[in-house]
């Protein structure tokens, strides 16, 4: 699903609008039936509401939203912030029709105006949408700072006010915290920002049948996957294959102390459908890693304790593989390094690189240039930054992730909520599974395991990316779902896996 951003929007409104056709109040009283659909699900009851509405097609949203409730009997107090003397012709239509159903319209241009919120109510925020041109200030800001200190549930349309929807906001502006965010078919760009969580909520699409020619043409780096498009990437299996159809995968994990992450990551890997599995592992690793993962071969490393690439047993050079995954648990010793440096350029299929196989590169600078093309690297904020450098906001670090995959023409995995993924040409693909459960020890080795599975299998490295990074995030959220985001631990990540 394709992620636009504001100028884009409004086109999309405007080729809805020639292309249907439907008037614009049409579209508006779509998008607000939309929103009041959403609500009456959720919200059967009939809480009591405060609606807040400004006076641009945000409130005229919120006008319409407000004669539909009532519609339906809900309890409903309606404000119109009046911050400016003009008002856009949808909302003067809609703020119109509203007054022909109800007195009940107070309005409010003073501090003293604000209504008092109480916690069982229902705050739904129409002041401002995806117009906002600048900073929230005056009576906006008054309202704004009222809604978010009161304890009430708090819903915002289309996008929370003063949230730009597709740049930075400075750190001191005023934006409504909501509980849920409604918005309008597609995501914007800020949903899937973590510094944006607090100002977002969850999230949730409705769909108003924007044009969808205009969509499919339209040209974006951002994609946000949805289930349908990764079930979509999923190869079918020949009822012919054998086990050389899914690849031969070498894992190079493991130290001392960290066996734990080279059993993980090759669980994972034998869990997501490689035919064979060989993993090197320093030497005090192999008793353990031949008990745990008894579906593996193990190529114990001449070191007793830190991986340096010679192998005790006669076995293939890492380049007659499939794909090898790097990283889980190698710490960062010179010979781990001096392996780095001799095997990247005998390889020429695309690898997965992960943890300290990432820390190495950050500290060994030129190693970057030699990565196989379209390898996968899959560091969290604080390794991408070492690979990188730190950023201001997360619109900085978007464009810096997107300039790495492409000079060095990898696909980076930025792990996090939405973890997104980079291609080398550029985009971005952000990912829809997934809950905190998953920030514990073990989940990225997990995570290198099925991207190695992949790549053996055939994947190409995005479609390995984005489908590994999709599976991992709902194995993580079946896991949750059994034993809670608190109580879960990798390993009930990879019992959680499925591929179907
Ligand atoms: N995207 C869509 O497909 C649809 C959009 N609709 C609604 O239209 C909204 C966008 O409407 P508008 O473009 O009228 O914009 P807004 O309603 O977000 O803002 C209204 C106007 O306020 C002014 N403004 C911006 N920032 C301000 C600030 N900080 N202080 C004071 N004034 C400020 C601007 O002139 C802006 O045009 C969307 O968020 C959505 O709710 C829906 O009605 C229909 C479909
Ligand atoms: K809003």
């Amino acid at each position: 699903m394709k992620i636009l951003n504001v100028d884009q929007i409004r086109a999309l409104d405007q080729a809805t609008i020639q292309h249907e056709p439907i008037a614009p109040l049409n579209l508006m009283e779509r998008a607000a039936q939309g929103f009041v659909e959403w609500f009456a699900a959720r919200y059967p009851n009939t809480s009591p509401i405060k609606i807040f509405c400004g006076l641009g097609n945000n409130g005229g949203d919120g006008m319409a939203i407000a004669r539909l409730l009532l519609e339906r009997h809900y309890t409903l107090d309606i404000y119109v912030v009046r911050y400016a003397p003009r008002e856009s012709d949808d909302f003067m239509h809609n703020h119109r029709r509203l007054k022909l159903i109800t007195e009940q319209v107070s309005y409010i241009e003073l501090s003293t105006d604000i209504p008092a919120i109480r916690h069982n109510e229902i705050v739904i925020d129409a002041i401002l949408g995806s117009g906002l041109s600048r900073p929230a200030e005056g009576i906006i800001r008054s309202t704004i700072e009222a809604i978010n200190r009161a304890p009430a549930t708090v819903i915002s349309v289309d996008i929370a006010s003063g949230l730009f929807a597709d740049k930075p906001n400075r750190p001191d502006d005023v934006i409504i915290e909501p509980d849920h965010t409604v918005t309008f078919q597609l995501p914007k760009l800020a949903f899937v920002l973590p510094r944006n969580g607090r100002y977002v909520g969850e999230w949730h699409l409705v769909n108003i049948q924007l044009n969808k020619r205009y969509i499919d043409l339209a040209p974006t780096p951002y994609y946000y996957t949805t289930p349908h498009e990764a079930r979509l990437l999923l190869h079918k299996r020949d009822r012919f294959s054998h086990k050389g159809t899914y690849g031969h995968a070498l894992l190079l994990v493991g130290s001392y102390g960290k066996i734990g992450a080279a059993v993980l990551a090759s669980r994972a890997c034998l869990r997501s459908g490689v035919g064979l599995l060989t993993v090197q592992v320093p030497r005090c690793g192999y008793s353990v890693l031949q008990t745990a993962v008894p579906e593996a071969m193990c190529r114990p490393d001449g070191h007793q304790y830190v991986l340096t690439g010679q192998s005790e047993v006669e076995s293939p050079a890492p380049a007659e593989y499939s794909t090898v995954g790097i990283g889980p648990g190698i710490g960062k010793a010179p010979e781990t390094l001096a392996m780095l440096r001799e095997l990247l350029p005998t390889l020429k299929k695309p690898i997965v690189l992960d943890a300290d196989a990432l820390n190495l590169l950050a500290e060994h600078r030129e190693l970057l240039d030699i990565l196989p093309h379209n390898s996968i690297l899959t560091p969290h904020p604080k390794e991408f930054e070492r690979l990188t450098q730190p950023w201001a906001d997360d619109y900085e670090k978007l464009n810096s992730l997107q300039a790495f995959a492409k000079r060095y023409r990898v696909v980076v995995i930025l792990k996090g909520a939405f973890t997104a993924v980079a291609t080398p040409d550029g985009e971005v693909h952000f990912n829809s599974t997934g809950n905190p459960g998953l920030s514990t020890g073990g989940t990225g080795d997990v995570l290198t395991g099925v991207l190695t599975a992949l790549l053996a299998q055939g994947y190409d490295s995005v479609e390995a990316a984005v489908l590994g990074v999709f599976a991992h995030g709902l194995a993580g959220d079946r896991a949750a779902d059994q034993r809670g985001p608190i109580g879960m631990v990798a390993s009930d990540v990879i019992d959680a896996l499925r591929w179907d």
